[in-house]
């Protein structure tokens, strides 16, 4: 008898037939998309397609007006909003297009602010990604002493501070050198692999995209593959 196959792994996101509006207007409808444990998928589209809005849709932010999406098994839909946000708090990590640092907090207590909410606090871990993004060092400063790049990089350090199973990333390369943006990419990718989590990427860059294993396009039909 052949040897049974593992059943395939449950995707880290799921989302089916979402439809999202802002009022009248449609901002995208019949978007489907599934993403596996270890998986990096990149999302090309036009400008204001919508696909910072998707993302926030996948992160549970946004609600959606048709469809559902599920993370980790878990439909968003079925959860009280601190549940959502403590679900959000253990699985999720988030690159925001526009950072979202905390001004008053160091650059260390921002990066390490997943692991204090969910009452890990853990500065070996902060001082590990903070070097991993090339920050090493700079821990104690201020936000607003830190350029517009090395600011997306305490971004994304404190996205994968606390080993997230899911990290969704709106143009995390946007304001890096290209030499800066591939070192940043393989640290997102290697989180992937390493972890076994899914890595979703918004941007606009064809380099970036390059590197993912699947490229998709978002339109204001649904997903195409690229
Ligand atoms: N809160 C809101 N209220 C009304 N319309 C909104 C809101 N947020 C976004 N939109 C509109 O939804 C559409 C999609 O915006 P979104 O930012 O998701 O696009 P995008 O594809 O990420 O764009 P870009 O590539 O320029 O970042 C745009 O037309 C935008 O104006």
């Amino acid at each position: 008898m052949p040897p049974a196959r593992d059943p395939a792994p449950a995707p880290c996101v799921l989302a089916t037939g979402l439809v999202k509006r802002y009022g009248d207007a449609v901002v995208f409808a019949g978007v489907d998309l599934a993403v596996s444990p270890g998986e990096f998928v990149a999302i090309l589209g036009e400008s204001g397609v919508g696909k910072s809005t998707l993302l926030n849709c996948l992160a549970g932010l946004d609600a959606v007006d048709g469809g559902r999406v599920c993370v980790l098994g878990q439909d968003w839909a079925a959860l009280s909003e601190p549940q959502a946000a403590a679900w959000r708090r253990t699985q999720l990590g988030f690159v925001f297009q526009a950072f979202h640092i905390l001004p008053h907090l160091t650059v260390a207590q921002n990066v390490g602010l997943p692991l204090v909410l969910l009452g890990r606090p853990d500065a070996e871990r902060v001082a590990q990604v903070l070097d991993a993004v090339g920050l090493g060092g700079l821990g104690e400063r201020l936000p607003q002493t830190l350029s517009g790049g090395q600011l997306q990089r305490v971004a994304i350090a404190r996205a994968l501070a606390h080993r997230p199973r899911l990290i969704l990333a709106d143009e995390p390369t946007g304001n890096l050198d290209p030499r800066t943006a591939a070192q940043v990419l393989a640290l997102l990718q290697a989180q992937t692999r390493a972890h076994g989590a899914a890595l979703v990427l918004v941007t606009h860059s064809h380099a970036a995209a390059e590197q993912a294993d699947r490229r998709l396009e978002l339109t204001c039909e649904g997903m195409r593959p690229l």
